[in-house]
């Protein structure tokens, strides 16, 4: 694992310049992300957020390895990415552990992967299987455990082989919301435990605030960055704060940025009065009804 307790964190930097990623489709081509340019310090956890089909999965898999820049550049401390690689772990919402291999089996891949010795991979697997409670479900299967259940050995997973990096896609999207709520408490004491800096995509505003020391707001399509905000929450965060007025007022900031993009992109605008530009179209309603 990469350190623990205050130790601070000097690996891990993410640095993303004037990004531009366009596919090419047979006889279209589409820009997903036109000059985004952001940062995550070492140890650091941020999130982006923005309307849906903004380019936030396109990013975090340039991030990854997946997808290579159209330009610009991804930097990991200060090295380009080219690929996939170890130092990452990545963590989707779709669970994609392997259904036939057990519990620790998911957990011990990468480390079999990396070459590590069997007693070693074991070792290591149970203790973070321990940490997170999940060692009594060592020898089950993917299909025998809930949503939540997964998703916690999803993390376990991508954190096994001790990355610097964990880049997260939505991870709790598919879960419940009482279930998404502990997983947030569960994610934010593990990351203040080991330190490593987390790219985190989501939709959730509330997720996003809760969790994140800053919050990159993206623009409709192609997606830049409109919007850097710091969230000076204490830390550890329990579940009290959402209910403090600092928090009430970042949910609602990021609520009205996202508003304004997704207006934008349908055509409308937003003003002081209220909604122009959708108006003729679909009535204020419809508009009411989308947003
Ligand atoms: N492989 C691909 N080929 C062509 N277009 C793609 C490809 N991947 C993504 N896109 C397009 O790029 C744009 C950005 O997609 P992306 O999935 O990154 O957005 P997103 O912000 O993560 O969306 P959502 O919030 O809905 O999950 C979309 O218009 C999408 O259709």
């Amino acid at each position: 694992m990469s350190g623990t307790g205050s130790t601070p964190a000097l690996a891990g930097h993410i640095e993303v310049r004037d990004l531009c990623i366009r596919f090419n489709a047979r006889d279209t081509t589409v820009d997903a992300i036109n000059g985004v340019s952001l940062n995550v310090q070492p140890g650091e956890f941020v999130s982006l957020i923005g309307p849906s089909g903004c380019g936030k999965s396109t990013l975090l898999n340039a991030v990854a390895g997946f997808i290579e820049p159209s330009r610009g550049t991804v930097l990991l401390d200060g090295q380009p990415i080219r690929g996939p690689g170890s130092d990452r772990g990545v963590v989707f919402q779709q669970y994609s552990l392997f259904p036939w291999m057990t519990v620790r089996k998911n957990v011990e891949f990468g480390l079999k992967m990396k070459g590590i010795p069997r007693s070693e991979r074991e070792r290591q697997a149970r203790t973070l299987l321990g940490l997170t409670g999940l060692l009594s479900f060592e020898n089950h299967y993917p299909d025998q455990l809930s949503g939540g259940m997964k998703q916690r050995v999803g993390i376990v997973r991508a954190l096994a082989t001790s990355p610097q990096v964990l880049l997260m896609d939505e991870p709790f999207g598919a879960l419940d919301a009482q279930t998404r709520v502990v997983m947030q408490e569960i994610l934010t004491n593990m990351w203040q435990r080991l330190r490593i800096s987390v790219l985190f995509v989501t939709h959730d505003i509330d997720e996003a605030v809760f969790l994140s020391d800053r919050v990159y707001v993206m623009t409709a399509r192609p997606g830049r960055v409109k919007a850097e905000l710091a969230v000076s929450l204490p830390r550890p965060r329990t579940s009290e704060m959402t209910g403090m007025p600092q928090f009430q007022a970042m949910v609602r900031t990021i609520k009205r940025l996202i508003r304004e993009e997704s207006l934008a992109a349908m055509g409308g605008e937003l003003t002081e009065s209220g909604l122009v530009g959708l108006s003729t179209e679909i009535g204020p309603q419809g508009v009411g009804s989308i947003l």
